[in-house]
């Protein structure tokens, strides 16, 4: 057993308290030994001095790849970007793109404290290789889209998910986790979800999909069928506790009624739902319903970046100005979601820093002017820390960022490959 000692440091705990104490890794099995004052006993030791360890920051929704369409269209409402800008630039999109746009995206999320990610994209092969690399967790799945496809197309996307669902679970020593990921209610079409359903519960894999994003994934399933899409999502078998659903921007009080009563988490997006005006989700709402709520960055290409530090701060911020009160969606409420409410959601086994949890941290650098004073920990997490301040990310017991920088990818040569592939891509879409 070799062990790593994070030493010198304070210790965000599970209830939220701060106290300084040091972390005691045993690296081979990704496991906390030990939390309190252990005085250099670490084969190896990390300087956690004037730093805060907190569980690693676990991003629920995204498609990270889109990091090559970061800033290629900006300013305009959902469905006009999809189907205007992205989707005829993603139909482009070749393996070797997937792999540049997500090693982009694993170097901006490790050093930006986030050790675990969920991502809904293509070629999820490419994925796996990316996150295998990097040494980061990951929910992976492909998306599924059937509308504008014909039957055999619509199947074949399908069965795709299913597969890349069953082949990659449980890959690179089990940090890679695998869903199958409907794209959303009115993107798929009713006799596929029926079609194929039943068998992703068979196999026993977890469901993630986008709900109540904009007003237009309502019309077209209130008028076909009637019913709020929750409903509908429910009656096709689509919630419970091995699914979550991104966004939930325009739920009702029957429909937050349903996703707490059926154990569905919802994944916050805050930054995207400004950016495509696509509305602001009822967060303390959905929290006094006792849902479980994660947070997201969705793609860079609708955020503009995937800082979970930022998405806290819009969290809390947004979170007020839906509930016209201040007192919603507080700091300790925003920290519980970048980190337990995201790994419940995402059904990954991190998010507290304890003896027996899982190594998974982010060390954030508190010696800066603008976390000064500290009169509260979780204060600066979520209003005046940014994903810069991440001075040490720690994935299953291995040092993924140390002093700023990444030790499993050469950064240098990530930028300029993900550079090189968006600037053919762009060029091959016009
Ligand atoms: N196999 C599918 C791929 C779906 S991947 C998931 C999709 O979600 C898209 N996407 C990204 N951000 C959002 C969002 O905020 N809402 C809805 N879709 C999004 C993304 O561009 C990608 O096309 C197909 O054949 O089209
Ligand atoms: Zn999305």
């Amino acid at each position: 057993m070799t062990t790593l000692e994070l030493s010198g440091g304070h210790v965000l705990r599970p209830d939220l308290t701060v106290e300084r104490a040091d972390v005691l890794v045993d690296q081979s099995a990704g496991e906390v030994l030990e939390v309190g004052a252990l005085a250099g006993t670490g084969d190896e030791m990390l300087d956690c001095s004037g730093s805060l360890v907190m569980p690693g920051l676990v991003n629920a929704h995204g498609h990270g790849a889109m990091t090559l369409l970061r800033g290629y269209a900006d300013d305009k409402p959902l469905e006009a970007w999809l189907e205007e800008d992205i989707w005829p630039a993603e139909a482009e999109l070749e393996a070797g793109d997937v792999g540049a746009g997500t090693r982009l995206a694993a170097v901006e999320m490790l050093r930006s404290g986030t050790t675990a990610f969920v991502d809904m994209y293509f070629q999820v092969d490419e994925v796996v290789d990316a996150v295998t690399e990097a040494g980061l967790r990951a929910r992976v799945g492909h998306g599924v889209v059937t509308v504008g496809k014909d039957d055999e197309a619509a199947r074949a996307d399908f069965e795709e998910s299913l597969a890349v669902a069953e082949r990659h679970d449980g890959a690179a020593d089990g940090r890679v986790r695998t869903a199958v990921m409907p794209h959303a209610p009115h993107t798929v079409g009713t006799e596929f979800f029926e079609a194929f359903v039943p068998r992703v519960h068979e196999a026993g894999i977890p469901l993630h999909f986008h709900l109540n994003e904009t007003p237009a994934y309502l019309d077209p399933i209130e008028a076909e069928y009637g019913e709020r899409p929750t409903v509908y999502a429910d009656d096709l078998g689509l919630l419970g506790e091995d699914s979550w659903v991104a966004h939930g921007v325009h739920v009702d009080d029957s429909e937050i009624e349903l996703l707490a009563e059926t154990g569905t988490s919802v994944v916050h997006c805050p930054a995207s739902n400004m950016k495509l005006a696509s509305g602001m989700a009822p967060v303390q709402e959905l929290l006094d319903a006792g849902v479980m709520v994660g947070l997201g960055t969705d793609g860079a290409a609708s955020n503009n970046d995937l800082d979970l530090f930022d998405e806290m701060r819009d969290a809390a911020m947004v979170g007020k100005l839906a509930a016209e009160d201040a007192s919603a969606v507080a700091a300790p409420d925003v920290v519980r979601m970048a980190t337990e409410g995201s790994a419940a959601a995402a059904g990954l086994p991190v998010g507290r820093v304890e003896a027996g949890g899982v190594a998974d941290f982010a060390v954030v650098d508190f010696e800066q002017p603008h976390l000064t004073p500290t009169h509260d920990f979780v204060s600066h997490l979520v209003y005046a820390a940014r994903g810069s301040d991440v001075r040490h990310t720690i994935c299953d017991g291995a040092v993924l960022v140390r002093d700023g920088t990444v030790t499993t990818l050469d950064e240098d040569a990530v930028r300029e490959s993900a550079s090189e592939h968006a600037t053919a891509l762009v060029d091959r879409a016009n």
